[in-house]
């Protein structure tokens, strides 16, 4: 779909919109704390109708059922990025929220990790029932310098950035005071952001979340106009890989696993049930160099295990991590 056409799809919406429906996009890379940040969002809304667009770039939609507690609908976009593959999807998705009665108070879109932000927000501006409220951007303290600078992820990893209106500097429990401050004067001075929030689990004043209009464009406005970049499907530089089984865990056998996944893997997520938990489900959470697993009682009726792996393009060996998966089950 061309812009002529998505704009022609779009004028639909206009009629069913009277007032124009306040968007906010939550933008960074992955595991930088983007679904944290929304539940958050979601339990602190009072009750506003706010409708989701959550964009899961793996097979499975493992966001859509990590986001609780919350009276608005979700929708969600997966099976590819949504600021590139998929922006038809996130066109029509756009239409049928805005076309909703009644219509949300708010929408908000959670970008997969690999997006760009400013994409997203230049097809949403198409919308003539929406106004963008603003671009908000996770950045881990922990990980985002260095992940600005990789060579593989770098580019995408610092448009996401130069796209905020605000960055939201999370994961501040993690870092000393020194390495936040060297972290602020890097995202003022290098990445030209004004407003930076630190946040902790993803705990921000509710009023920066909904109550921000951003009138002045972000540095993501400058990026879009002085520096018109090659913009690379992101299914050409990231690769996902899932892995599903009704068999459980050994909870040592996965252990080992998690901790020598290939160096290419970005990110882990997704559901689990080990021999050692019975009745629980493992909510599975990789980041770099860490993970983690929550638990909770098990929801009857889903496969035992739904995983996805999400790497940069070319490092992943299906076969081998299909066998290695296997063998970590239990006997
Ligand atoms: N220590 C700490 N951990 C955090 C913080 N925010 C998020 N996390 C953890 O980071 C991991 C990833 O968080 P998510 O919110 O799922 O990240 P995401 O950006 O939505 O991930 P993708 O959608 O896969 O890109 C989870 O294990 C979170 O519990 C924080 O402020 N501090």
């Amino acid at each position: 779909m061309g812009n002529g056409t998505r704009r022609a799809h779009l004028r639909q919406s206009a009629r069913f919109a009277v007032t124009r429906i306040p968007l906010t996009i939550i933008g960074g890379f992955l595991g930088s704390g983007k679904t944290t940040l929304l539940n958050r969002m979601l339990r602190g809304s009072a009750g506003r109708r706010i409708a989701v667009l959550v964009n899961d770039f793996g097979d499975i939609n493992i966001d859509a059922e990590l986001i609780t507690g919350h009276e608005g609908s979700t929708i969600s976009l997966s099976n590819g990025c949504i600021c590139c593959s998929i922006g038809d999807s996130l066109v029509e998705a756009l239409v049928e929220v805005v076309r909703m009665t009644p219509p949300p108070e708010h929408i908000v879109i959670e970008a997969s990790g690999v997006a760009e932000p400013q994409n997203i927000a230049e097809i949403a501006r198409l919308d003539p029932g929406l106004r963008l409220s603003g671009i908000l951007v996770m950045a881990d303290a922990e990980r985002v310098k260095e992940l600005a600078g990789d060579k593989f992820v770098g580019d995408t990893v610092r448009h996401q950035l130069c796209a905020a209106d605000m960055i939201l500097l999370s994961k501040v429990d993690r870092v000393l005071e020194e390495r936040k401050a060297d972290l602020h004067a890097w995202l003022r001075n290098a990445i030209g952001v004004k407003r930076i929030v630190e946040t902790v689990h993803g705990a921000v004043p509710m009023d920066v979340l909904f109550d921000t209009d951003f009138e002045e464009p972000g540095a993501g406005a400058t990026v879009a106009h002085h520096d018109h970049h090659d913009h690379h499907a992101h299914d050409d530089q990231f690769e996902t890989w899932a892995f599903v089984s009704d068999q459980e865990f050994d909870g040592g056998k996965l252990g080992e696993l998690l901790g020598s996944l290939p160096a290419g893997v970005l990110r882990a997520k997704g559901f689990l049930r080990t021999q050692q938990k019975p009745g629980q489900t493992g909510i599975l959470h990789l980041v770099g160099g860490h993970w983690e697993i929550a638990w909770h009682a098990a929801p009857a009726g889903t496969p035992a295990i739904r995983l996805v792996l999400i790497a940069v393009k070319g490092t992943l060996d299906r076969e081998a991590l299909q066998k290695r998966f296997a063998c970590a089950l239990a006997d």
